[in-house]
């Protein structure tokens, strides 16, 4: 698939700030990609080369095929930003500020109020935004993002202060452009949120990408166990059958192994599920935040 981003071998200091150091990568369509990294590891200094905002000191950029950093970067247009800390002016309406911004894109203003609907903001839509909550100040800078319909929607810490529910309709939206062919990329720091959510995962540390791929592939990479748990009758220790990498015993009975890969979990649970013996088994694959975990020790090991 023709990667609507590419970032080739980047660089990026501050001054004497390493903020980016060889980082390669590319977002594809109709893909959501989550990137994600500590404070300060470089997620919004990748945002802003995306965008065009700032200029990489070595490596290459390239977004719907332009160089963003160049004088005529016309996919712009094409483009879907959502800021970390949003700030709109607090004299305008919703409606105002979205018609702003739609006036910026070179879009109908009209043709913007749909989104004021899709985001849950058609009753506040004439109401200043100074009277907004930080939800709803999200909420617009959502639909400021989807202006235009744009093909990459590039999203930082796009979460931060939706209750649940708001959430929850802020994925839905992500999912149908998503299945709609956009490339979506979100920084955060949100792992158990993103864990089902995105289909790719970029991993920073202190300016360098260190692990992206799907989550399978990268509990592939890790080689961390997967946990398989299980409550036994007395008397029956001999049910676990096959190579197991380690095993603890909880105060209650529960039994609980590390097996090394898909295959060792297959081979344990092929020996359980027959044995009547075995009244329950919880399976439990590495987590977003054991990954997380993993290749930042790895990495800060290395360095
Ligand atoms: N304008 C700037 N001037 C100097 N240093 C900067 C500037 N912008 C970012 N940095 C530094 O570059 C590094 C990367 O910052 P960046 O904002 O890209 O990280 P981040 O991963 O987005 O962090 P956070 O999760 O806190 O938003 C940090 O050390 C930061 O202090």
């Amino acid at each position: 698939m023709t990667a609507t981003v590419s970032v080739t071998g980047v660089d990026k200091s501050y001054r004497k700030v390493r903020a980016l150091r060889d980082v390669s990568f590319s977002l594809v369509p109709g893909r959501l990609s989550a990137l994600v990294g500590h404070n300060g590891a470089g997620k919004t200094t990748l945002i802003k080369l995306m965008l065009g905002l700032i200029r990489s000191d070595r490596g290459e950029i390239r977004v719907m095929g332009q160089d963003p950093a160049a004088g005529e970067f016309s996919a712009r247009r094409l483009l879907g930003y959502l800021p970390e800390n949003v700030a709109f002016n607090a004299a305008l309406t919703g409606r105002e500020t979205l018609a702003f911004y739609a006036r910026l894109k070179h879009i109908k203003p009209a043709s913007a109020w749909a989104l004021l609907d899709r985001v849950g903001l058609s009753d506040a839509a004439d109401r200043r935004v100074g009277t907004y909550s930080k939800g709803m100040r999200q909420r617009l800078g959502l639909a400021q993002a989807l202006l235009g319909q744009p093909r990459v929607l590039l999203l930082d810490e796009p979460t931060t202060g939706l209750d649940p529910a708001l959430r929850q309709t802020f994925y839905e939206i992500l999912n149908e452009l998503r299945d709609d062919g956009a490339t979506v990329l979100i920084s955060s720091h949100a792992l158990n949120e993103l864990e089902d959510r995105a289909e790719h995962v970029l991993i920073m540390n202190r300016g360098r990408l260190v692990a992206q791929g799907t989550l399978a592939e990268l509990r592939s990479i890790s080689q961390l166990p997967i946990r398989v748990s299980l409550d036994l009758e007395a008397g029956a220790d001999d049910a676990i059958a096959g190579p197991i990498v380690d095993e603890t015993i909880s105060a209650a009975g529960r039994r609980t192994v590390l097996v090394a890969d898909e295959k060792g979990k297959m081979d344990l649970l092929r020996a359980v599920t027959n044995d009547p013996r075995v009244k329950n088994i919880e399976i439990a694959a590495p987590t977003l935040d054991d990954l997380y975990a993993h290749f930042l020790n790895t990495q800060e090991k290395a360095a």
